[in-house]
């Protein structure tokens, strides 16, 4: 049996951890055959294979990135399609495939499974805002880059006495501002699911100030201040038409200089958060997952995703980890926020 495996949407460090995972497990316990899919969807499209065997897997799960390459191809457009898909799969010798992709890779492989295409998913993404899972591997290494970042941020900051803003990703939700921010001891963390108003944040940055401490603000990109309706964009747009965020930041740091008068900086940490080196904790739950979906592939469960649950990996359906996302809670901001200012 031949499985074909794609990464879709943004990079994220575990995405080659997940690919070793699949292919050391189905070759070693079950005799299977793997090819990658180049680019994600556009591979699928296609037809554009390489092999993966353990020659090409080997060492590879601390390697950053995808060593199969990832896009934001929509596999409806252009010569795609299921019949399409099909056809080239039939042609190739391919079976089924592993879709290791965030919500758009999963809406695009739950159209294709409904049309009769065998998909098993692999949930990822920094923001860590896909439902039905616990967690998905990348995250805890872009909190861990984006604590480093900010403790750096805190050093020359006291120096100067400067207030530092910091930037982190965070398209919907503020998972990454909030844990990297409480690790890292900001006094504010403002995330896309709580408006807020410049006159709360510069009473976060005059009381940290008033202590002697030089302020650090943990801003998500997605957030809005209460006076704005849309997130900041200034980027154009994505792929997949939709605004590349980034810079809100930049916006906040003079804005707190006037009203503070204290000297203030602001820093995108940008795509620093999605390359390099996974955590251990992402390689391991890359890993598991991998070796997860090869199971569910030999189970047939088509439609479905490996996800976290506790410390288990278990299936659920396409559609559980679609439609809503998992934003941070408001018990979960409102502990945090006991420590602002
Ligand atoms: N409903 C859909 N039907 C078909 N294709 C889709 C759909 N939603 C998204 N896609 C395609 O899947 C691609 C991957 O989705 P997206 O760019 O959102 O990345 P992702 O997998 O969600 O990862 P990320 O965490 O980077 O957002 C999109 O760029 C788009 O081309
Ligand atoms: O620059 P790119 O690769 O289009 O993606 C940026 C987006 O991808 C993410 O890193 C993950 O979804 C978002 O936080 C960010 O808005
Ligand atoms: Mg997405």
């Amino acid at each position: 049996m031949s499985i074909g495996i794609l990464t879709s949407g943004g990079d994220c460090p575990g995405l080659n951890a997940v690919i070793r995972g699949a292919v050391l497990k189905g070759i070693t316990q079950h005799d299977l055959e793997f090819v990658g899919f180049k680019n994600g969807w556009k591979g699928v499209v296609d037809g554009d294979t390489v092999p993966l065997g353990r020659p090409q897997v080997m060492g590879i799960s601390k390697q950053g990135g995808t060593i199969i390459g990832t896009s934001r191809t929509n596999p409806f457009e252009g010569d795609g399609g299921p019949e399409n898909i099909a056809a080239m799969m039939a042609d190739q010798g391919i079976d089924s495939l592993i879709a290791i992709g965030g919500e758009g890779t999963l809406a695009a492989a739950k159209r294709l499974t409904d049309a009769g295409i065998n998909i098993v998913g692999v949930p990822k993404t920094v923001d860590n805002d896909l439902s039905a899972t616990d967690y998905t591997f990348g995250f805890d290494t872009a909190v861990q880059i984006a604590t480093e970042a900010m403790d750096r941020l805190r050093t020359t900051g006291d120096s100067h006495g400067r207030c530092m803003v910091a930037e982190v990703m965070g398209r919907h939700v503020g998972w990454i501002a909030l844990h990297s921010g409480m690790a890292a001891g900001a006094h504010a963390i403002l995330i896309p699911e709580r408006k807020t108003s410049m006159d709360e944040i510069t009473e976060w940055v005059r009381a940290a100030a008033d202590r002697g401490r030089a302020p650090l603000i943990v801003v998500a990109e997605g957030f809005k201040l209460d006076s704005m309706d849309d997130a900041h964009s200034e980027r154009g747009l994505d792929a997949f038409g939709r605004p590349r965020l980034g810079g809100i930041g930049d916006i906040l740091a003079p804005e707190i200089e006037a009203r503070t008068g204290i000297e203030t900086r602001s820093t995108t940490l940008g795509h620093i958060q999605r390359g390099g080196t996974p955590s251990a904790y992402d390689r391991v739950l890359a890993t598991r997952y991998g070796m997860a979906a090869v199971d569910a592939v030999l189970e047939q469960r088509w439609g479905r995703m490996v996800a976290l649950r506790g410390t288990q990996i278990v299936h659920v359906p396409f559609e559980d980890a679609l439609g809503r996302l998992k934003t941070v809670p408001q018990s979960r901001y409102d502990e945090a926020a006991v420590l602002f200012g």
